[in-house]
């Protein structure tokens, strides 16, 4: 059976009166891409947050590997194995490709292992950058300045500066916003790529993406999920039809 490595049930977030994500259960196994998809206000986001620790629920809980994380702080749940890129980026723009990815390890570098010397400690961080930017398809950029690389390749960045953490779970919030054509192709080779090791998260609007990409979809309409399936079972479904999807994919 294939590993479960996050599960969140029954999760409920209320802003006042609106409940923002309404009982949302879900989970996200190794080596699948998992995509929530809904229309705008939907509650992508706020779901997204609070399985990163971002936001607390007020109701549900959220189980990383075998730990139940609820509330825990975001750096926290990091930790333990959960990397997530924003919406906005994070990126420091002045700064080289390497450095980016390089302080992005280094800010995860776990507690126990602060006691070993520096030169162990640099190596090993060094070697989790250089796999994270290979693995992000940005080698060939390494020492350029981030602020001088085109759109697609700050997004490459962004998800090399996540995964130079370590983390057994990606959560991706839009990661082909903004892009055209050729750098959205290779952003979905690239995470086509990263899944074989991970589970990932995929909030996207561009839906031919989402529907290469996903193993398994779930609508949000609401704050609730209105449907969870295969692409087929979610395409042939026809409350998401009439709710979000429209005829283009049908
Ligand atoms: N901090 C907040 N305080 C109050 N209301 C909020 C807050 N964050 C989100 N909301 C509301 O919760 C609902 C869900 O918002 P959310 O951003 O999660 O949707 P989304 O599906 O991610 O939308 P989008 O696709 O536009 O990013 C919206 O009605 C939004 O206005």
């Amino acid at each position: 059976m294939t590993e479960v490595l996050l599960s969140a049930k029954n999760l409920t977030k209320r802003f006042g009166g609106l409940a923002a994500v309404n009982d949302v259960s879900i989970d996200l196994l190794r080596n699948h891409i998992h995509a929530v998809i809904g229309p705008n206000g939907a509650g992508k986001s706020t779901l997204t947050n609070l399985l990163s620790g971002d936001l607390p629920p007020s109701s549900g809980s959220v189980t990383l590997g075998k730990l139940d994380v609820t509330g825990w702080t975001p750096e926290k749940i990091s930790g333990q194995g959960l990397g997530r890129s924003y919406q906005k980026t994070n990126i420091f723009l002045p700064f080289s490709v390497w450095e980016n990815v390089r302080l992005a390890g280094q800010s995860r570098q776990p507690f126990a292992m602060r006691w070993l010397n520096r030169a162990r400690q640099f190596a090993s961080i060094n070697e989790r950058a250089e796999k994270a930017l290979e693995l992000a398809g940005l080698t060939y950029r390494k020492d350029s300045i981030a602020g001088t690389i085109s759109h697609g390749e700050q997004r490459q960045l962004e998800i090399a500066m996540t995964l130079a953490t370590e983390p057994q779970v990606l959560l991706l919030d839009e990661p082909l916003a903004g892009m055209g054509t050729a750098e959205a192709e290779r952003m979905v080779a690239l995470l086509q790529n990263i899944k074989k090791n991970h589970g990932i998260l995929l909030v996207e609007h561009d839906m031919d993406a989402v529907f290469t990409l996903a193993d398994r979809l779930t609508v949000m309409v609401n704050g609730q999920v209105i449907a969870s399936g295969t692409p087929a079972e979610i395409r042939a479904d026809a409350g998401v039809q009439a709710a979000y999807l429209g005829e283009e994919h049908a």
